[in-house]
C-alpha cells in the first residue's frame, strides 16, 4: 500500500457492532467477548495476506508432520512456533490500525512503529523456519538419505 494513502479500512464506515442488547449475565458478557475476539481474528484473516499465507503453511506443516510421524513434543513445539508467528501478525495489524487512526500523514514515529511491528513478524517467521528445520531436518534426512 502507498505509505501516505489511508488504509482501505480507514476509509470504510465503522463495522457494525455486534447485536447491542445489554448482556443479562456475566456469562452472557463472557460469551459476547468471544464474539468480539473472533471478529478480530476474522478481520486479520480477511485483510492480511500474510495471515492467509501463514494458515496455508501451517496446514502443510501439520500434514507433513503427520506423514513423518512427529512425536507429541515435536508437534507441541511446532504449535507454539506457529502461534507465535500468528500472534505477531495480529499485533502488527493492531499497530497498523492504531497508527492509521492517529495520523494519516507521514510521521517518522509512525514509520518506526509500523516498521518495528513488521520486523517482529519477520523475526518470528525466521525463527519459525529455523525451528522447523531443527524438527523436520532429522526426519527428512532419514527419509531421503538413510540406507535400507
Ligand atoms: N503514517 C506513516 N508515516 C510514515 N511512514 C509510514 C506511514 N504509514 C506507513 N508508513 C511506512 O510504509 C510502510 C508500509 O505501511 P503500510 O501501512 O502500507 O503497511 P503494510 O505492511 O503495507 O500494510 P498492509 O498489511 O495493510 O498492506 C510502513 O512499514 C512504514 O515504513
Amino acid at each position: 500500500m502507498n505509505q501516505l494513502s489511508p488504509s482501505p479500512e480507514a476509509t470504510k464506515p465503522a463495522p457494525a457492532p455486534l447485536p447491542n442488547t445489554a448482556p443479562k449475565s456475566e456469562f452472557a458478557k463472557f460469551v459476547r467477548s468471544f464474539g468480539y475476539a473472533f471478529r478480530g481474528l476474522g478481520y486479520t484473516i480477511r485483510t492480511q495476506r500474510n495471515a492467509r499465507v501463514h494458515i496455508a503453511v501451517t496446514s502443510l506443516v501439520i500434514v507433513l508432520g503427520a506423514i513423518l510421524h512427529l512425536s507429541a513434543i515435536e508437534f507441541a513445539i511446532l504449535l507454539v512456533t506457529i502461534s507465535a508467528v500468528f500472534i505477531a501478525e495480529m499485533f502488527n495489524t493492531v499497530i497498523e490500525a492504531c497508527v492509521d487512526l492517529i495520523t494519516p500523514d507521514y510521521h517518522p514515529l509512525a514509520r518506526i512503529a509500523k516498521d518495528v511491528a513488521a520486523g517482529a513478524v519477520l523475526a518470528s517467521a525466521i525463527f519459525s523456519i529455523l525451528i522447523g528445520l531443527c524438527i523436520f531436518g532429522p526426519h527428512l534426512w532419514v527419509v531421503f538419505f538413510s540406507v535400507h
